[in-house]
């Protein structure tokens, strides 16, 4: 379980709140506090109070991999190739073990024809769709996208969050403020 309790932070206050496993959508209104949530759940940001924990363990402590809204911010390679390889070079696996997870990671994402590409000349989409093909490949426990649709197409967001789910991920968070995308969410919390 994720376990929040007493939290405070800006807008937030949560007294006491449980997510279970699977895929959790975030919804509410403009500055109700979604990206301020699921920066404190990914250990991006420490709460004013309060406590978070992931199985019972600190968000930072935890192998979490967060998506922003904003493809630009979270693309730090020139090549694609690099940028989902990175997480897995930090991890000092072996050369040919990166290279299969790479470009089995980029199929199954459909994102294999990308991968020699400059990061710069993307369109806002396939950033996202980049920045989370490098959020999944180090099997995170959480893995949080913060409005992934807001960059894509809804054919493209629900192909990927089929494809995330997939991935057998411990807990998906996202955000969104799409009806159809809430939809495919387990269970949803609303701020
Ligand atoms: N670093 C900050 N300093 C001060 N206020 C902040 C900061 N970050 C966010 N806020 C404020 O906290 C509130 C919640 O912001 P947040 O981005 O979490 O909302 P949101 O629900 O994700 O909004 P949206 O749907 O518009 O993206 C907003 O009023 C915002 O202006």
């Amino acid at each position: 379980m994720i376990e929040i309790e007493d939290l405070r932070h800006g807008v937030l206050d949560i007294p006491s709140l449980g997510i279970a496993p699977g895929l959790t959508a975030v919804s509410g209104r403009n500055g109700a506090g979604k990206t301020t949530l699921l920066k404190i759940c990914s250990g991006l940001l420490l709460p004013d109070s309060g406590s978070v924990k992931i199985d019972g363990v600190e968000p930072r402590m935890q192998n979490a991999g967060y998506v922003s809204e904003f493809p630009d911010r979270h693309l730090l390679f020139g090549i694609v190739y690099d940028e989902i390889a990175s997480t897995l070079r930090f991890a000092r696996l072996p050369a040919d073990e990166i290279d299969r997870r790479v470009r089995q990671t980029a199929e199954e994402a459909g994102i294999v024809h990308l991968l020699d590409r400059e990061c710069r000349t993307l369109s806002g989409g396939e950033k996202m769709l980049v920045g989370i093909t490098a959020a999944i490949i180090d099997d995170p426990v959480l893995l949080v996208l913060d409005e992934p649709d807001s960059h894509l197409d809804p054919v493209t967001a629900e192909e990927f969050l089929a494809f995330v789910s997939s991935r057998k991920i411990p807990y998906v968070l996202w955000s969104s403020h799409s009806r159809t995308l809430l939809s495919n969410a387990e269970a949803e919390v609303r701020l």
